[in-house]
């Protein structure tokens, strides 16, 4: 299986559509005002109206209210919902979508009893643990913290880029790999050479990894 590749922090259609059509599988949008990706419901409509079929929009959230949910599924098209806080398993699963839990990976993180816990997530997606921010750090971690033996699978992000990804992709074989600093040229703005170099790298990895 080739890994699958979302690019996160979209604020303009423009840039969303430039993934796409580089062979992006998934695009995030922002929905945390605190971030500096953020986007409000009008600036996400425009983003996926951009955006050709089949490609997965994934809204992020970190610990939003239930009515911040509900209305971004009411007035978005969105198939996939991304939890990058302390949300429970069971509001996870109360929107009845496909949805990724984020967990921030540090020394003891116990993955195996996450993803027992997160059982019904689409995939355990791993991000660093950087003190007072959620995520969207630019921030690697110890890739061996990961067990080799995980039963979600495993999206693996963190400051990933397009210099360590190809790396990444043969140490830690993940089912997809999400990046959000490591393409932008400023925040919130993403730069089409680097998503390009970032997909051809995973390409490459995986090519190396099994050929056929
Ligand atoms: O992108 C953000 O601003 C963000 C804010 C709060 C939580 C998560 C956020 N982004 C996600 O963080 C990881 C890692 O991002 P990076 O590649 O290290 O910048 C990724 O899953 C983003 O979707």
């Amino acid at each position: 299986m080739s890994a699958r590749i979302k690019i996160c922090g979209f604020t303009r259609p423009e840039d969303a559509l430039a993934a796409a059509n580089l062979g992006a599988d998934a695009i995030g949008l922002v929905f945390y005002d605190k971030s500096p990706r953020h986007v409000d419901i009008a600036q996400a409509q425009a983003i996926i109206a951009a955006l050709p079929p089949f490609v997965s929009v994934v809204a992020l959230f970190v610990n939003a209210s239930r009515e911040e949910v509900e209305s971004v599924l009411a007035h978005c098209a969105i198939d996939v919902l991304q939890f990058h806080g302390e949300e429970s398993a069971e509001f996870c699963r109360s929107f009845r979508r496909p949805y990724l839990k984020a967990v921030r990976v540090q020394p003891g993180t116990d993955l195996a009893a996450l993803a027992a816990q997160y059982h019904d997530a689409r995939g355990l997606l791993t991000d660093a643990f950087v003190e007072g921010a959620h995520g969207g750090t630019g921030k690697t971690f110890d890739w061996t913290l990961i067990p080799p033996q995980l039963p979600l699978p495993l999206i693996l992000s963190g400051g990933l880029d397009e210099h360590n990804v190809a790396d990444a992709v043969a140490r830690v074989s993940p089912a997809a790999v999400d990046v959000s600093s490591g393409v932008e040229s400023g925040k919130g703005i993403k730069s089409p050479s680097r998503m390009a170099s970032f997909i051809a790298a995973v390409r490459a990895a995986q090519h190396s990894i099994s050929p056929v």
